[in-house]
């Protein structure tokens, strides 16, 4: 196997272009690599025009790489589980040969749940499983002994999953609308007991004999009942956005409750019941799961730029790799682990949450075309990755004309898309209005604008409804990549000094929006084909992420 970081004396060092090296305007996060860094630096000047290997983890003949297993949608039909049947049956002891009756409750069925959690990356596990179903209540039993719950299914996602319903079919929410339309008709021909013939709805005492069951007077059925867990249940329908790791799952559908046993129906003119009531039907509901959110890091760049090489030497992907457009056509996911696989910790970073961050992850997504905002190229598929990445890595290749175009023609087709996205989302989402008249007649007739503010997203309600994202608004950097080649320096020069001018408000944000992230963005130069410059990247990232 290969090594993660290629053992090539003197690549861990800032020694590319060493004139450009600056250090990092946060905290110093590293520990270990300075060290390291310090070491090696002595020797790094003669290293920086390495040839490399052909064949090697970073230098693959384009048929050596890993089918991706990611992916990103999935359709699934969850059904909750059915309630167990009431059952009939009768006390008999010495001496009580007519005992009264003492059948069981069905058990509820088995609920549905949904949880996001760290640590799964694709969505690819549910996408090959068309039916996810949690099981049936068990019937009731003599002695008056209730069924057995049945058992919960709990789905877990990545985070990052939006979850759209697409059908659902709730068979107690049909009955009671039945009974309520029913009620309305007081005086229909069937009278107050219509529903009693419903057969199918009771069970009857097995040993009747047809003639038993012709004569058997049902009472009215009781209405349908939900078991109490429903109220908890996500709101139909349901549209959830878990961009957030959940401590305990959501309740999707709850379990249907169990048939009622034969006491329940006892009176005087019927004392011993041979009937019992079958138990509910669970719910069924499609769902429509897409992952927006792939990775920490998302990695932006032309076709050819060099993203999977890079991926290739920041983790252990095996993505493909080849010098032609669109080698890669779905994302790769790599995983940087952060600790020494001892979990000793190169890196101190931690989540919001002050949990330690032991890997991140970073994501390889298609080339970036022109147009791609309008569906060119993988376009659309492409940038909803975007959307959602932490941390956005723009790789630029420095053999491929002038980099700071390539860096704001790649800026330009991320903030087209954003402003169609955002422009879609009002459209769809529900809005909350707020709108403050003119308070005088002054302001009207200086025409001062009325203020309606839109708002979708995340309320009391609805919790996890839709946010929407900003992508100039996350942080970013860019990724000088292919520094080994001849003749690259001067073009990442003039790269930094635009870059400088973004940093001190003298150049345009390159998105052309105005609420930006407005901390300084950095260019690190790397040769990724040797594994040069990659632990810059990692450090940088890790800052970013943290802060
Ligand atoms: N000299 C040099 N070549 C590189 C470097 N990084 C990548 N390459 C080469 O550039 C070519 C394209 O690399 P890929 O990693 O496939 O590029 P990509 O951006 O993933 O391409 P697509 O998936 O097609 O968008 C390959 O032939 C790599 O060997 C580098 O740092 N230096
Ligand atoms: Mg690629």
């Amino acid at each position: 196997m290969h090594p993660r970081w290629p053992s090539l004396p003197g690549t861990l060092t800032p020694f590319l272009y060493p004139s450009f090296y600056s250090n990092s305007p946060y905290r110093a996060s590293r520990i270990f690599l300075d060290q390291c860094a310090r070491r090696h630096e002595s020797t790094t000047a003669e290293l920086i025009h390495q040839t490399y290997e052909e064949g090697s983890h970073l230098n693959p003949h384009p048929t050596d790489y890993s089918r991706p297993v990611f992916t990103d949608k999935a359709t699934l039909k969850i059904h909750s589980g059915a309630g167990g049947h009431g059952c009939i049956s009768f006390l008999r002891e010495k001496f009580i040969a007519f005992g009264p009756p003492n059948g069981g409750d069905g058990g509820t069925g088995g609920n549905v749940w949904i949880q996001a959690v760290r640590g799964e990356t694709s969505l690819h596990k549910l996408a090959r499983r068309t039916n996810i179903a949690a099981s049936r209540g068990k019937n009731g039993m003599g002695k008056a002994r209730g069924g057995e719950r049945g058992e919960d299914v709990v789905i877990t996602v990545p985070v990052g999953t939006v979850v759209r319903e697409i059908e659902r079919y709730d068979p107690v929410a049909i009955e009671e609308e039945r009974a309520r339309l029913e009620a309305g008709k007081q005086d229909s021909d069937d009278g107050p007991g219509s529903l009693k013939w419903s057969r199918d709805k009771w069970v009857l005492y097995p040993a009747l004999t047809p003639r038993d069951v012709s004569r058997t007077e049902l009472p009215r059925l009781p209405k349908p009942r939900k078991s109490a867990l429903s109220m908890s249940q996500v709101k139909a329908p349901i549209s959830l956005d878990l961009s957030k790791p959940m401590e305990r799952p959501l309740l999707l559908a709850a379990g249907a409750t169990g048939g009622l046993g034969n006491p329940h129906f006892v009176t005087k003119t019927v004392p011993r019941p041979k009937f019992a009531t079958k138990g509910e039907s669970g719910i069924s509901i499609t769902l429509e799961l897409e992952l927006k959110l792939l990775a920490d890091v998302g990695l932006v760049g032309l076709p050819n730029a060099g993203k999977s090489t890079l991926l290739r030497a920041m983790s252990r992907s095996r993505a493909r790799v080849g010098n032609w457009a669109f080698t890669t056509l779905q994302p790769n996911i790599g995983t940087v682990v952060l600790d020494d696989h001892k979990g000793r910790p190169q890196t101190m970073s931690s989540y919001e949450d002050g949990e330690p961050r032991t890997n991140f992850t970073i994501a390889d997504i298609p080339g970036l075309v022109k147009d791609a905002h309008l569906d060119k190229g993988l376009g659309i598929s492409f940038l909803r990755h975007v959307e959602r990445a932490g941390v956005l890595a723009f790789v630029i290749d420095l053999s491929a004309g002038d980099a700071t175009t390539a860096l704001k023609a790649l800026w330009k087709e991320v903030g087209e898309y954003e402003r169609m996205k955002i422009q879609e989302e009002r459209e769809d989402a529900e809005m909350d209005v707020e709108w403050s008249p003119f308070q005088s007649p002054e302001d009207a007739l200086a025409n001062r604008q009325e203020t309606i503010v839109l708002s979708s997203g995340p309320s009391f309600d609805r919790p996890y409804a839709t946010q929407i994202p900003s992508i100039a608004g996350k942080p970013w950097f860019v990724v000088a990549t292919k520094a080994d080649l001849p003749n690259t320096e001067e073009n990442f020069a003039k790269l930094k000094a635009y870059l400088q001018d973004v940093n001190e408000n003298r150049e345009a944000h390159p998105s052309g929006q105005v609420k930006v992230w407005e901390k300084k963005v950095e260019a690190i130069p790397v040769s990724a084909i040797n594994g040069h410059g990659v632990n810059r990247i990692r450090e940088w990232t890790v800052e970013l992420l943290d802060d």
